[in-house]
């Protein structure tokens, strides 16, 4: 293997993000394709091979686990590879997603505070709010549709709940999608998630002269714009308030607050970029992941009748005649959490992660990967591997059971990642994605539709196929 001598030019991006996309492309092929490679049950298995003798520094992981996580283990983890993560920064900037080195360490340390479950707590009532405007519209639907496409609905409703958790902005937006901050978030995902399936769009000259470049750099001009706009007004009516606990009293703390107090020994704060690089990660970060969560629960509990009956008995005794949900209710839903695992473990949101190693790491056969070795670690490929799970294609909630939790391999069941780059938000999204299945389950029955069984798209994020065949964003065409 070849350490490349410099950070890597365009023609290797190309190259490498063609092999990327290609695997990226076909999860389930590569796991039939897994058990071919003669380095099976080995702890790497080089799948994206040699293409003119000069790609061979991506590196596709299979068993792996401690050995891959290890990687990030150290304190300031290695980088994020340059390859997928490069299409998101127009719009999040560095922030914690895309940092590396002690800038991310300063961050995360700064940040962690704003997950602390006492900063979390008051965000149940809001994602309640949001949640309950979505199943309204879908009583409404029902009576029109004989079947209703969950998932655009679900993402208006985590990019709803998160603007209220992150700059408790009341947007409207599941009903209302006229505003512009609105219509450009959607746009970005919308964007970006086209450019990693369209494969011309590598390029980048050719996708930055394209309508859609310039439609993704017009929205990114929006929504920092508007991100700069609340940073500056809060900023002000900060100092005027002076400390977070009088913010406190009269309203929750959002991540905002949290962003732009956060001070380090030496007294440093987080200078303008970075604050709006943060709430633009977290606004990446926090929605379409919960709605592929979200949308792929449902799913498996459509598919699973017996468990979607079991878990809203459970719901329908912790709640009774209520329609919302506190924070202590979230602690007492075993079943339907153990559900929500099992649907993450058969669908990650987030199916692969990448790395560029910093040094390089001998695995325990003697092999080794140099520096500057592209590594992609397949979370989905983890999730199903019969070494580690048995039967792992069957849906089976009760593997999530304390007792079969404890006897399993630590890094076997990774949605969140692990090490020190794993999900910083990932108590929100359990938090998020409860809210969101025990209120739908008290008011709906899900059966899936037979035709259209959903084909899994791994973007940024795993998602759902029907409405990736419809022309214009999947918000453009909700009715
Ligand atoms: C089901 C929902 C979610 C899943 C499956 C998920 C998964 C992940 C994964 C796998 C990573 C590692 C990414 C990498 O190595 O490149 C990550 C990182 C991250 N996530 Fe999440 N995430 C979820 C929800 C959220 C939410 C709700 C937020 C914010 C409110 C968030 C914010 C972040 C941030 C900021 C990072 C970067 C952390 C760092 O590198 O220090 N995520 N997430």
């Amino acid at each position: 293997m070849v350490a490349p001598s410099r950070w890597p030019d365009s023609a290797w991006h190309v190259r490498n993000t063609l092999v990327y996309c290609t695997l990226a492309c076909h999860l389930d092929k590569s796991i039939d394709y897994s058990p071919l490679h003669p380095h099976q049950n080995r702890s790497v298995d080089r799948l994206s091979g040699d293409m003119n003798g000069q790609c061979n520094q991506s590196v596709w992981t299979r068993p792996l686990t401690q050995s891959c996580f290890s990687l990030s283990q150290s304190q300031f983890a290695d980088p994020k590879d340059n390859v997928f993560y490069r299409y998101i920064v127009p719009w999040i900037g560095k922030g914690l997603l895309t940092l590396h080195g002690p800038k991310w360490f300063q961050h995360r340390k700064l940040l962690t505070p704003g997950f602390h479950y006492g900063v979390l707590k008051p965000y149940v009532s809001l994602i309640t709010k949001s949640t309950q405007v979505m199943l309204d519209k879908w009583e409404h639907l029902i009576t029109q549709e004989k079947s209703v496409e969950l998932f655009g609905h679900v993402s208006l409703m985590t990019l709803d709940s998160i603007l209220k958790c992150a700059f408790s902005h009341e947007s409207n937006c599941q009903i209302d999608r006229s505003n512009s901050y609105i219509k450009s978030v959607c746009e970005i995902t919308y964007q970006i998630n086209y450019r990693i399936w369209y494969l011309p769009y590598q390029i980048d000259f050719i996708y930055w002269l394209s309508r859609d470049g310039r439609r993704f750099q017009k929205a990114c001009e929006i929504v920092h714009l508007q991100t700069d706009k609340v940073i500056k007004e809060r900023k002000k009516s900060l100092k005027d308030e002076q400390e977070l606990e009088k913010i406190q009293k009269k309203r929750h703390l959002d991540f905002l607050d949290i962003l732009l107090c956060a001070k380090d020994e030496k007294g440093d704060g987080l200078s303008d970029e970075d604050i709006r690089a943060e709430v633009d990660t977290f606004m990446f970060g926090g929605h379409d992941t919960t709605a592929s969560g979200i949308s792929w629960t449902l799913y498996c509990l459509a598919m699973y009748p017996e468990h979607q009956q079991k878990c809203r008995e459970e719901i329908r005794e912790l709640l009774g005649d209520q329609e919302t949900i506190q924070w202590d209710d979230l602690g007492k839903m075993p079943y339907t959490t153990m559900c929500i695992k099992e649907s993450i473990r058969i669908f990650p949101p987030v199916p692969f992660v990448a790395r560029q190693l910093s040094k390089p790491i001998t695995f325990h056969d003697g092999r080794y990967l140099p520096e500057g070795t592209l590594v992609g670690i397949n979370i989905y490929l983890i999730h199903r591997d019969p070494s580690l799970w048995k039967d792992p294609e069957v849906f089976d909630p009760m593997r999530f059971s304390p007792e079969n939790s404890s006897q399993r391999h630590s890094h076997a069941f990774v949605p969140f990642s692990a090490g020190a780059r794993n999900c910083i938000g990932q108590q929100f999204a359990m938090i998020e994605m409860k809210v969101a299945i025990a209120l739908s389950l008290l008011r709906f029955e899900f059966s899936p539709n037979p035709a259209k069984i959903p084909r899994k798209i791994p973007q940024v994020v795993l998602r759902p196929h029907s409405l990736q065949e419809q022309p214009g964003t999947p918000f453009e065409n909700l009715k």
